[in-house]
């Protein structure tokens, strides 16, 4: 099944890969268009992050292909890695963590510059972050972290970012921020999140598409029970949390009223 906004940002045709003999992911086809913030949603080893990392050019695929439109380097896709798989005792503090999201900007080996340093205070304060700026960090707590770790995505301005996970183990502060900060940035590039949680981002959600080894997508979050309950295979309340057929808001109908 083919689906997502007009102008692609990244079309992927008939993905298919696997670790070892077993494919994780099959055939899968999935456009992003410009404006799209798509959650992407599934069971637990149902095949997400691989997509992401696949998208990423991490793994290659062993049939289909991933197409960016001409131009787009690997810098220029901010990734926000799960927040389990970085290393919080990495001797460093937080505004060099976050600078680093500029590496490569003026080619390979050039030194930064003040337009860094700046846009490192900028969403450093854009992200409440800007009074740890020197703080090692091991010392941040897990939002804190998670917030450094969209700060570093962000200040290499992208123009896609995919999040895995944002919202596992954070506060409800970096919640709060994470939700105005994606909404403010997807008027102008696509968001991708993988989570267990649409409802942290239910505001936002244009998109989203339930992985499970294969892709069943759904334009405008209209999920049927059936549709869910074929995608996780399992009862459609463990994710849905009781919220009837309709799991996002209706974007067009809430512009309308508003
Ligand atoms: N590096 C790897 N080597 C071998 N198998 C892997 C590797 N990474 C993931 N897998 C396996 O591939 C399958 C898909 O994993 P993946 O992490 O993509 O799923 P997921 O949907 O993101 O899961 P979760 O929601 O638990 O994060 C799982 O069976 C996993 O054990």
């Amino acid at each position: 099944m083919r689906a997502g906004g007009s102008e692609a940002v990244v079309d992927v045709r008939g993905l298919t890969f696997g670790y070892d003999r077993e494919p994780v992911l099959r055939d899968v086809d999935l456009r992003i268009g410009r404006n799209d913030f798509l959650a992407i949603i599934g069971p637990n080893g149902g095949g997400k992050t691989t997509l992401l990392r696949l998208m990423l050019g991490l793994e290659t695929p062993w049939r289909g292909e991933v197409t960016w439109p001409t131009g787009v380097r690997p810098g220029h896709i901010g990734f926000v890695p799960q927040f389990s798989t970085f290393d919080k005792n990495f001797p460093l503090r937080l505004r060099d963590a976050v600078l680093m999201g500029r590496l490569g900007r003026g080619g390979l080996l050039a030194r930064y510059g003040r337009a860094d340093h700046r846009a490192v205070d900028a969403i450093l304060e854009r992200l409440h972050l800007g009074h740890l700026a020197f703080a090692p960090i091991a010392d941040l707590s897990g939002g804190q972290l998670q917030r450094a770790l969209i700060a570093r995505a962000l200040v290499g301005e992208p123009r896609i970012l995919l999040l895995d996970e944002p919202t596992a183990s954070v506060d409800a502060e970096t919640r709060q921020v994470l939700g105005q900060v994606l909404e403010e940035l997807n008027r102008d590039i696509p968001v991708v999140v993988i989570t267990h949680d649409i409802t942290a981002f239910a505001a936002q959600v244009k998109q989203i598409a339930c992985v499970n080894r294969e892709l069943f997508y759904h334009g405008d979050g209209q999920l049927s029970h059936a549709d869910l309950a074929e995608a996780y295979g399992c009862p459609v309340e463990l994710i849905a949390h009781g919220v009837p057929h309709r799991v996002l808001h209706d974007h067009a109908r809430d512009a309308v009223g508003s």
